[in-house]
């Protein structure tokens, strides 16, 4: 296992309110080389479990293994590893790149921190790499984010993300923001990389068609506990819990995103390609 979550617990207090439970006891485990979808609705608690994942948060009991070990108590070295090795991709591309950056500084900015290209030229050199990897033109170097639409901002900060060559990404709504259209078009960037690089993914969404396309096991959670898991096929045909049957019955039909467990991903729309400058 890549990641297990164990038993991770957190609550919220404030004075005079009672306390909001936003994870309670949750269970979770990522294989190497595999994706995990996580699903709920807003408020169910998948940003506190990503930030404790990320330790971005603080869990009041629970284990975050990594590999097998616990990554709540690292500090120094081992925690700037650990941010090596897990990588997050946010909800808004927009928010989550600088707009005083160049894309150039953007993808390459993580290299320069974990100290992995000390050459500014094989540097240069690597993120011309990456964006071709995510399907950017390698003259967006010198471009600044607000030049971008949406579906390329998310390309490139999938760039960035992968730069320092993580074991795990963990996703956050990451297509959410995006026009249906451009939706596949990243979820297939996903799962290419994930074949060529055999990264892990922990992918949250309160979408379950989204999740349904990209995720071969899914983890259904409910104000803060998860309240099912199980294999793609297993959860669409015969979801145990009520609350998983009133997600499926929520997904709008037919799925504009993805036909089904299986299936090839969607073909590009004639014409479609040029807006958002990728090849798939
Ligand atoms: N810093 C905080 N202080 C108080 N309550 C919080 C805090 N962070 C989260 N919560 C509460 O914890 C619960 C879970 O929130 P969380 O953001 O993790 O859910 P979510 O599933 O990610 O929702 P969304 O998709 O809307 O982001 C909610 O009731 C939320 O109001």
């Amino acid at each position: 296992m890549i990641l297990d979550v164990r038993g991770v617990s957190r609550s919220f207090r404030a004075i005079g309110r009672p306390p909001v439970v936003a994870l309670d006891d949750v269970y979770l485990r990522v294989p190497e080389g595999d994706t995990l979808g996580l699903v709920g609705e807003s408020g169910s608690g998948k940003s506190t479990l990503l930030r404790c994942v990320m330790r971005l948060e603080k869990p009041d009991e629970g284990e975050v293994l990594f590999r097998g070990r616990d990554a709540l108590p690292l500090r120094g070295k081992g925690l700037r590893a650990y941010r090596r090795q897990v990588q997050m991709v946010f909800q808004d591309p927009a928010s989550s790149l600088s707009p005083r950056m160049t894309v150039e500084q953007l993808v390459g900015e993580g290299m320069l921190v974990h100290r992995l290209e000390r050459s500014a030229a094989r540097r240069r050199e690597r993120v011309a790499e990456l964006l071709d990897a995510v399907g950017i033109p390698p003259d967006a170097m010198a471009r600044h984010p607000v030049s971008f639409s949406g579906g390329q901002l998310q390309r490139i900060a999938i760039a960035r993300a992968l730069a320092v060559e993580p074991s795990l990404l963990v996703c956050d709504e990451p297509v959410s923001a995006l026009d249906v259209s451009v939706q596949a078009q990243v979820l297939n960037l996903l799962l290419r990389t994930q074949a060529r690089t055999g990264l892990s993914i922990l992918f949250v969404s309160h979408d379950l068609a989204v999740v349904k396309y990209l995720c071969p096991s899914i983890a259904v959670l409910e104000k803060g506990r998860i309240v099912e898991e199980a294999s793609r096929d297993k959860l669409f045909q015969a979801p145990r819990a009520a609350y998983t049957r009133a997600l499926i019955d929520a997904v709008p039909n037919p799925d504009p995103v993805r036909p089904g467990p299986g299936s090839r991903p969607p073909k590009p729309r004639p014409g479609g390609n040029d807006a958002e400058g990728n090849h798939e």
